[in-house]
């Protein structure tokens, strides 16, 4: 519908371009050399904003791709169209005729605009964001839940002063000029403290939670999970998905709900996210071993996702959260000792180092060697979600990066939407 608008945008100004040849019309103030110039000052600006937020990883050998034209096209289309909607509200302001009730809400109808919708609203609804409690956090009543939780943070804490050295040993198993021809496939190893160090007693689970365990954990990659198009249109959604939302130190993520892509991403994009976060759990049941999945019932339920953006230079502007320095997206960490419920951790890459941007390399931190697996369009990255795989995203040094994140439950009762 947006691009129908914008649509209709063009054809307006291609029927002004039409009655320029008439000199009077064209000096009148207000007159189609004015709406031109108008238009193409606001495609400038929708051109720079879309390769702020991403617009390259779009490119292929840094040549422009079909997703790449049609998505910048799409963008450029609902920014016009919430530009004319904004001069069409300025106009009709303070008229004493009701305005006709919106068919269609404008796609950034969620998104606070901090020139039109108040400084202090966009301010005020970015404090709260750091207000919002970790899902599967235990009520504060839960002393046993709680305990559990100290435990888990723990042992991550643990894992991070021993395991995270400078000059430690490397180990790259999946660089991103190569494609890997089979899948790779090997076994954490039993989560310790240091090379030496004895091995980690495995966290407590939240008292309440469940008592499922994988039954093998390993960490697995496979290249070409997801095709270069298929990435390229996912690139394409967040960009417009993620204009105008909160980032924090260069990250802006959306969360996977299905109620929440369809409003940012649109139906196609949300369809997109949701094949592949499908495809993605069908994968980890075959390569986990896991039983047999069945409709009535699963081996598997998701629990969680997010499209993930990583920018080596973003604004400092109301969008910021100027987070504390303890929540920057490097940080080491356990993934289940943030989410209980999770079981397993899936990424699937959507732009590739060395061509869309430089560092953002994935990392195992384990006690003797950090092993590597750098981004590459396409690439799954899969493995468990406990302490066995405590692990890192590299700082991003140039240009963008883009991925899907999934988190997956054997627990029903913690299944997302
Ligand atoms: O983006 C990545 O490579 C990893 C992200 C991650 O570890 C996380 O979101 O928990
Ligand atoms: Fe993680």
């Amino acid at each position: 519908m947006v691009a129908a608008r914008g649509a209709a945008l063009d054809h307006m100004v291609e029927e002004g371009g039409a009655s320029t040849n008439c000199e009077e019309a064209n000096n009148d103030a207000g007159g189609p050399d004015m709406v031109h110039a108008m238009l193409d000052s606001l495609r400038e600006e929708a051109a720079e904003l879309w390769h702020k937020g991403g617009g390259p990883a779009l490119l292929e050998m840094g040549q422009p791709t079909a997703e790449y034209a049609h998505h910048l096209q799409l963008f450029t289309h609902r920014l016009l169209a919430e530009a004319l909607q904004d001069m069409l509200n300025d106009q009709t302001e303070g008229s004493v005729e009701p305005t006709a009730p919106e068919k269609e809400p404008p796609l950034a109808a969620d998104k606070p605009d901090p020139a039109s919708a108040g400084l202090a609203g966009v301010l005020e609804r970015r404090d709260k964001l750091s207000e919002v409690r970790k899902k599967d956090s235990p009520e504060e009543s839960d002393e046993l839940g709680q305990a559990a939780r100290e435990h888990a943070q723990h042992v991550q804490r643990l894992l991070v002063e021993s395991n995270l050295r400078d000059g430690k040993p490397q180990r790259t198993l999946a660089a991103a000029s190569e494609r890997l021809e089979e899948p790779l496939s090997w076994e954490a190893p039993e989560p310790r403290a240091g090379a030496a160090g004895p091995p980690i007693a495995r966290p407590a689970l939240y008292g309440n939670l469940y008592l499922t365990e994988p039954p093998l954990r390993l960490r697995c990659v496979a290249d070409g999970f997801a095709t270069a198009a298929e990435c390229r249109e996912a690139c394409g959604h967040c960009i417009q998905g993620m204009h105008c939302m909160f980032r924090r130190g260069g990250q802006t993520s959306l969360a996977v709900s299905r109620e929440l892509l369809g409003r940012r991403l649109g139906e196609e994009g949300c369809q997109l996210v949701c094949q592949l976060v499908e495809r993605t759990r069908l994968r980890i049941i075959q390569d986990f071993g896991l039983p047999q999945d069945a409709p009535e019932r699963p081996a598997l339920f998701e629990s969680g996702g997010l499209l993930t953006r990583l920018q080596a230079e973003w604004e400092r502007d109301v969008w910021e959260i100027s987070g504390e320095e303890e929540h920057v997206y490097w940080n080491a960490h356990v993934d289940k000792a943030n989410v209980a419920s999770y079981d397993y951790a899936a990424l699937l890459y959507l732009s590739t180092q060395g061509e869309h941007h430089e560092g953002g390399d994935f990392a195992f931190i384990d006690a003797d060697v950090d092993c590597v697996v750098s981004p590459r369009r396409g690439r799954l990255l899969a493995f468990t979600a406990g302490p066995e795989n405590l692990h890192q995203v590299r700082r991003v040094t140039r240009g963008t990066r883009f991925v899907l994140a999934m988190w997956f439950t054997l627990s029903e009762k913690h299944r997302g939407d």
